[in-house]
């Protein structure tokens, strides 16, 4: 069962579609993070279920009943935005009831609740500490049991982690899911880093110009970007028009491998980085040899090092080559080539994927 549901949701503002005729379901106890570049209408989506933002036409359903007209704090969303922050001049107990007391709570009950909560947050007993007291981390945890006191039906979260250190939110983002999981929360949130929101979702939105550009899984995103778009803002950069014949593909950088049962004609092909392969500088390979078995190996491509970035276990190597545009390779640390050395490029098959041409 869909605990939200969006139909045909518009806004518009200063003359414009910020959200475009936008539809999605979020199923209970799902987690589902928004991407997309600047502007492309995230916190916009977000702060239209939570009705801090009118939508000019579309519906909101939260377990079947219809948003329109009902204030935010009638709509059973908890929120944790950048812009709600803790009130500094209370202390921690304090702020995680606040939702309770607003909702009439009694102060036993709110007690109890709020020790549940900060003992499921990992700050158990940090009822009566002054909120500048705490550590970035703490207070996001803070912000998390505020958020989750009054039980909301869905728990909205915008950029949740974003202040934080690289090492405390990669953290911070295995134990939040978990907690989801534990609870049960049907959670949206919106994030800038990919990373973040791969790890924390069960489904990922990829927003592009006010529409959603893909939804999937996270390995469905990941594995089969749906456009060129997609690819490059996962950070592809191998992306080339292509003609697809048989299995192999027609592109700026010679004819390539592609997957069996790859659909012929016009595409746009995404080449894994893991999938350009290097070989010497071999000048015996040219590409008339490389021609006669180009639907198992494709050409091999010629280029130079231009630079190498050491990502952890390996290497991330920019390629300039004879042909077509720049290259991204992946390859072990052990005997990667540096810059300025020649090397020959072959292709393998199984990395590339069939995206529809670009518009
Ligand atoms: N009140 C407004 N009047 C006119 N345009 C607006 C208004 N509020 C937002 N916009 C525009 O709507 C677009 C979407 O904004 P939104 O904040 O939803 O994007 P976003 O994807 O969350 O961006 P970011 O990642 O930068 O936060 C932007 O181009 C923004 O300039």
């Amino acid at each position: 069962m869909s605990s939200l549901t969006l139909r045909s949701v518009t806004v518009r503002l200063g003359g414009r579609a910020v959200l475009d005729s936008v539809d999605l379901d979020v199923a209970e106890r799902e987690t589902v993070c928004v991407l997309g570049p600047s502007g492309s209408g995230k916190s916009t989506l977000l702060r239209s279920v939570a009705g801090l933002q009118e939508i000019s036409t579309g519906e909101i359903t939260l377990g079947g009943r219809d948003l329109a007209g009902v204030p935010v704090h009638r709509r059973g969303v908890g929120l944790m935005f950048q812009d709600h922050q803790l009130f500094p001049q209370r202390d921690v107990g304090r702020n995680v009831a606040f939702g309770l007391r607003m909702r009439g709570a009694g102060r036993a009950e709110a007690e109890r609740r709020v020790a549940e909560l900060l003992a499921m947050v990992g700050l158990p007993d940090a009822q009566r500490r002054a909120v500048g007291s705490l550590s970035g981390g703490e207070q996001q945890r803070v912000a998390l049991a505020r958020a989750l006191a009054p039980s909301p039906a869905l728990l909205m979260l915008d950029e949740p982690l974003g202040q934080l250190d690289r090492s405390l939110r990669e953290r911070l983002v295995v134990e939040l899911r978990q907690l989801f999981h534990q609870l049960g929360t049907t959670v949206l949130a919106v994030t800038h880093d990919q990373g973040e929101a791969f790890a924390l979702a069960d489904r990922v939105l990829v927003m592009r110009d006010g529409r959603i550009a893909q939804s999937g899984t996270p390995p469905e995103v990941w594995q089969r970007p749906a456009s060129a778009f997609v690819a490059r803002f996962l950070g592809f950069d191998n992306v080339v028009p292509a003609t697809v014949t048989g299995r192999s593909a027609k592109t700026p950088w010679g004819t390539l491998p592609v997957p069996d049962g790859t659909p012929p004609g016009p595409a746009t092909l995404l080449v894994r980085p893991a999938g350009v392969r290097l070989g010497p500088d071999d000048h015996a390979a040219d590409d008339h040899a490389a021609d006669d078995h180009a639907a198992d190996v494709g050409d091999v491509l010629r280029c130079r090092v231009l630079a190498r970035t050491f990502r952890g276990d390996h290497v991330v190597l920019a390629l300039r080559p004879d042909r077509g545009p720049d290259l991204e390779a992946t390859v072990p640390l052990r005997g990667a080539p540096s810059p300025g050395e020649k090397v020959t490029v072959s292709f393998d098959a199984a990395e590339i994927v069939r995206l529809p041409p670009e518009d």
